[in-house]
């Protein structure tokens, strides 16, 4: 398996304290992050919903170092991200943070097993084909290695975009809409796959989705507002329901 084992006892694989992002400046500036403080701990899955303009995407391009915060700090695997160049920052993200987006964004040219095989390429390193077949396997492509993406369905495209996730072992993968382009059938697969990979593997997942029925797959689910943490919930003897979600959405929604 190419994802790291469950550690003895639970860390923060990524911590966010105080931290803030406001695009812009004068009468244009607009706060997309407010001081926000989280952290999501290894081996668990977090969702991250709220209304279209509260913040999601910009808390999880701080989270993933691919924007730089105005205010506070952002630490991933212990690391700060603060004082890092941006080749440090763009080796760090190489090394220890997994990527999964709504379109997939495999390379059209390259074979699954290619597509798998990039990260390590990337970071210098040469891909050992045994790793890159086990990736595969462990998302139930196996038979799949020697195709293209269009020659998969959307649903085998995400899968090896979650294997590719995975080949460097990171501290954490952030999933931005990981269903958002595919049919109800493809998306249960894709978040059943996720959350064996959470319990079994200890993968830290921070996905940012609109579906409660996705966000149920999760452990915990943080629900933002105009930039700020707003509500909050978390698995009690399992995980929240997605009824549950819905209704703290609604109420969100509607106080916007
Ligand atoms: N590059 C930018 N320049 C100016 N404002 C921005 C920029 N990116 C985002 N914003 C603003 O920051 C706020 C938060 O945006 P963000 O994209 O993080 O929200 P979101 O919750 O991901 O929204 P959605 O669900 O619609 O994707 C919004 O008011 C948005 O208009």
């Amino acid at each position: 398996m190419t994802v790291t084992e469950r550690p003895a006892h639970a860390t923060e694989a990524v911590q966010l304290r105080q931290v803030s992002r406001v695009y812009g400046t004068g009468d244009r500036a607009v706060t997309a992050l407010d001081a926000v403080t989280l952290g999501f701990r290894s081996g668990t899955g977090t969702a991250v919903m709220g209304p279209s303009g509260s913040g999601k995407s910009t808390l999880l391009h701080c989270a993933a170092g691919l924007d730089r915060p105005t205010g506070g700090k952002v630490v991933v695997a212990g690391t700060d991200l603060g004082p890092l160049t941006e080749t440090a920052r763009t080796r760090l993200r190489r090394a220890a943070i997994g990527f999964v987006f709504q379109s997939f964004n495999l390379m059209p040219a390259l074979t699954a097993e290619q597509n798998v095989a990039l990260p390590l390429l990337l970071a210098g390193a040469k891909p050992p084909r045994d790793a890159v077949r086990a990736a595969l396997a462990e998302v139930g492509l196996a038979d799949r290695a020697r195709h293209r993406p269009s020659e998969l369905s959307g649903g085998q495209q995400q899968r090896v975009a979650i294997a590719r996730a995975l080949i460097t072992r990171p501290a954490v993968v952030f999933a931005d809409e990981p269903t958002g382009a595919l049919d109800t059938g493809s998306s249960r697969e894709v978040l059943g796959l996720l959350r064996r990979l959470i319990d079994q593997h200890g993968l830290t997942v921070v996905m940012v989705t609109h579906d409660p029925v996705a966000a149920a797959y999760a452990d915990r689910v943080v629900f933002l507002a105009d930039g700020r943490v707003a509500d909050e919930l978390t698995a009690a003897g399992g995980p929240p329901a997605a009824a549950e979600i819905a209704t703290r959405m609604a109420r969100l929604e509607s106080a916007c």
